[in-house]
């Protein structure tokens, strides 16, 4: 039988944190382990048990997989914000980097050997075609991708000397909330065009900012593919699921392979709300590219992936949702724990 425990860094975080409700569906134990530098421990669920530490700690790391019989990890720790990276590069190629060297190698010392890793669609660039596919060539066009496309490379050639296996998955935009409002984004001072758009919507700011609209795209602004976040979670479990019965490493796209414009989006979101958007336009932020949409037949294929929630008008009034009951008092504790869990293993 397999082992069904499961490491989840940064399962306080957006993505993590719906993982772990799709982990523990399907029958996994998820074991938490979170800095809380941007995730929320409210977002873990009770029956989750949650350390406070950071990913890249190797003693920590070892006694938690030691404790809990761990036998594989997912790594969404890291650090996420495109524009920043470019700002601070350094931050990224240690919090991503570093961090994600330090578990590998731990994961290695440790005979855990199947590991899911949290990539980006920005590993690819500023690419010449679309929908851009895995086979592509990679040319990160910010730290933020270049940090990711590094792990990449590392789990690459890990794999090819240990027992490793790996599945790397290669987000393109991911939007929406728990359609249950169990989890959903969080993030303070959000950059996320979708969350963004949300919270302008809801008065929580006055207007949002269209960066660029100057693009060589049919509406001038920006294209992405946008996933809902419960899709993507699915996409894990069945990640694991596969990597449970091959022998084999896989680099995966996970979008729909629909793109949507910026301005797309927002109409979108006034379409199915009763507020009009205050709407400026700025200058193009450093870092973006015009379009990325994910040619996503390998992950449909291979691990048998049906999205469920695939239409932006969901992922928009999921995402309004989440945002109206966003406000922190409201959101319940966790329940038959102490407020801080914070776990000494050492
Ligand atoms: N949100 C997206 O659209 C998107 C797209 C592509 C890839 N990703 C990747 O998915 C992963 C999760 O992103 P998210 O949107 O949930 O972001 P998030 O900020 O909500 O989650 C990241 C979590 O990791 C934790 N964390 C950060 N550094 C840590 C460290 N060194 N040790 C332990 N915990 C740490 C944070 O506290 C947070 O809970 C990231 O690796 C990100 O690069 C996200
Ligand atoms: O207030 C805003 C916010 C965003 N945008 C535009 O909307 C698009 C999408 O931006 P955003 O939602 O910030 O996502 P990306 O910059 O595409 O990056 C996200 O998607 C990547 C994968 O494609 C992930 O790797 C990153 O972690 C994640 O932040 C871009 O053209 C932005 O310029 C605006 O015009 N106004």
């Amino acid at each position: 039988m397999s082992n069904k425990t499961v490491l989840v860094t940064g399962g306080a975080g957006y993505i993590g944190s719906h993982v772990v409700l799709a982990l523990l569906k399907s029958g996994y134990i998820p074991i938490v382990l979170d800095d809380l530098s941007t995730g929320h421990e409210e977002l873990i669920p009770s029956e989750c048990e949650f350390i406070h530490g950071n990913a890249g700690d190797s003693i920590l790391v070892s006694s938690t997989i030691r404790k809990y019989g761990i036998g594989s990890v997912m790594h969404f720790a890291g650090s996420i914000i495109v524009e920043e990276s470019v700002d601070n590069p350094l931050k990224y190629y240690r919090n991503n980097t570093d961090v994600s060297r330090g578990l590998i190698q731990t994961c290695v010392d440790e005979r855990i050997y199947q590991f899911i890793f949290s990539s980006t669609a920005a590993v690819y660039g500023n690419t010449e075609t679309s929908p851009v596919s895995e086979s592509d060539p990679l040319f990160p066009a910010s730290p933020y991708g270049a940090s990711k496309a590094m792990i990449e490379r590392i789990l690459c050639d890990v794999a090819a000397c240990s027992p490793l296996r790996y599945i790397s998955l290669r987000y393109f935009n991911v939007a929406g909330a728990d359609p249950w409002h169990r989890t959903g984004q969080m993030t303070e001072n959000a950059t996320h065009l979708i969350k963004v758009a949300c919270e302008t919507a809801l008065g929580k700011r006055s207007e949002i900012t269209i960066f660029g609209d100057d693009y060589d795209t049919p509406d001038g602004t920006c294209i992405r593919d946008y996933i809902h976040v419960s899709d993507l979670a699915s996409a894990h479990v069945s990640a694991l699921e596969y990597l449970q019965s091959h022998n084999e490493s896989l680099i995966l796209n996970c979008g729909y392979g629909v793109g949507y414009s910026v301005k797309q989006v927002l109409d979108t979101l006034q379409s199915i709300s009763d507020d009009t958007l205050n709407i400026r336009y700025g200058s193009r932020r450093p870092g973006d590219i015009a379009e990325l949409v994910a040619d996503s037949s390998r992950l449909r294929s291979l691990l048998n992936w049906e999205p469920q929630y695939n239409d932006l008008k969901q992922i928009l009034s999921d995402a309004v949702e989440w945002e109206k009951l966003n406000i922190k008092p409201i959101l319940r504790p966790r329940q038959n724990q102490p407020a801080s869990v914070y776990k000494t293993l050492l």
